[in-house]
């Protein structure tokens, strides 16, 4: 269902805190992305990076700095009553009177919702149409994050801001958001997902961006973001035999290697051509009657270059480059 078209245009965005100079703090700086319609976005980064600072700005509730937003073409902040009615926001706690019932806080929302879909339609589409009369301070936290998903429906929205939707869920219930929401965006909604899950953002994500200090620091599909990272190929060295006696490691395009300490002679290597680094040693190994046990070679995931991009892994990863 993406058709090209932008939905979220995004153009030297940013955010600062507090005055100018050296008490203020800049938490967006002068980022650019686009959102088309149809697709799946994700905004990742670690504690801190700007992503909260950054949706809430796409979101109307706060003006930018500088640079410039548009959602449907249109200033979120300055036009915020033209946008709101088409965007649906599922905010982290949703804050309702926790004596009311699913249903009645779905109710009260639909009250201030244009157009809004029916409470028992928007409750059944997250699974919580047998919960309908229990008190919000009696749900668990993993069917009040989804109380948040139902109310932030209830508007039938063109874009969908989902903020840490599956924190606190069991894994069941972690995948029937995701199959939700996957449905959402095959059937034309448009979601923006900030998350902290990485396997998240890898199941559900057409693209995604990694911020990192106020800036994106990768962007791209997931298979584009992971495509720049090492692979990584790991065995043991049979006893009497040393990581000296393989091949010259650079001429199969080994990048690093490295002997993993206290785990019987267990060899790491990174390369970005993983064919033909594993080749060369397979070859080598069935020439010299040489053993690799536990041989196991797999691409980068989202989650190691995500700690390379991000930051935590850098100087180690610097090293590979
Ligand atoms: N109202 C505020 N005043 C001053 N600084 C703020 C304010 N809100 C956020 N910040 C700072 O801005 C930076 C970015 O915060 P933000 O909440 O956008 O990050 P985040 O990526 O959403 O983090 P998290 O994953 O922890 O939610 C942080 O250093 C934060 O301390």
């Amino acid at each position: 269902m993406n058709t090209g078209e932008s939905v979220i245009e995004v153009s030297r965005l940013r955010r600062r805190y507090g005055p100018a100079g050296a008490a203020g703090f800049d938490a967006v700086r002068e980022i650019s992305f686009d959102v088309r319609r149809g697709e799946l976005f994700a905004l990742l980064g670690t504690n801190g990076a700007g992503k909260t600072s950054t949706v809430e700005l796409l979101e109307g509730l706060a003006p930018p700095t500088g640079g410039r937003v548009r959602v449907f073409g249109r200033d979120p902040y300055g036009e915020r009553a033209v946008v709101r009615p088409r965007i649906g926001v599922m905010l982290q706690e949703g804050g309702f009177p926790s004596g009311l019932t699913a249903a009645e806080t779905a109710t009260m929302w639909a009250g201030c919702t244009t157009g809004a879909r029916p409470v028992g339609e928007a409750l059944e589409l997250v699974g919580l149409d047998g919960r309908r009369d229990v008190r919000v301070k009696q749900l668990s936290g993993g069917e009040r994050r989804r109380l948040d998903l139902a109310l932030a429906l209830l508007g039938r929205p063109e874009v969908l801001f989902l903020d840490e939707p599956t924190t606190g869920l069991d894994p069941q219930a972690r995948h029937l958001t995701w199959e939700l929401v996957r449905e959402l965006r095959d059937g034309g909604t448009t979601v923006v997902l900030t998350t902290h899950y990485l396997e998240e953002a890898e199941a559900l994500a057409d693209r995604l961006a990694i911020m990192s200090e106020g800036r994106i620091a990768a962007e791209g599909t997931p298979g584009e973001v992971i495509a720049g990272r090492p692979s990584r190929i790991r065995f043991a060295m049979p006893p009497g035999w040393f990581v000296g006696d393989l091949p010259p490691l650079a001429e199969l395009g080994v990048l690093r290697h490295s002997e993993l300490p206290g785990a019987g002679g267990q060899v790491e290597l990174r390369t970005r051509e993983l064919q033909r680094t594993l080749t060369g040693l397979l070859l080598w190994a069935r020439e010299t009657g040489v053993e690799l046990e536990g041989l196991d070679a797999r691409t980068a995931s989202l989650e190691e270059a995500f700690l390379a991009i991000a930051g935590a892994g850098s100087a180690r990863e610097e090293a590979d480059a």
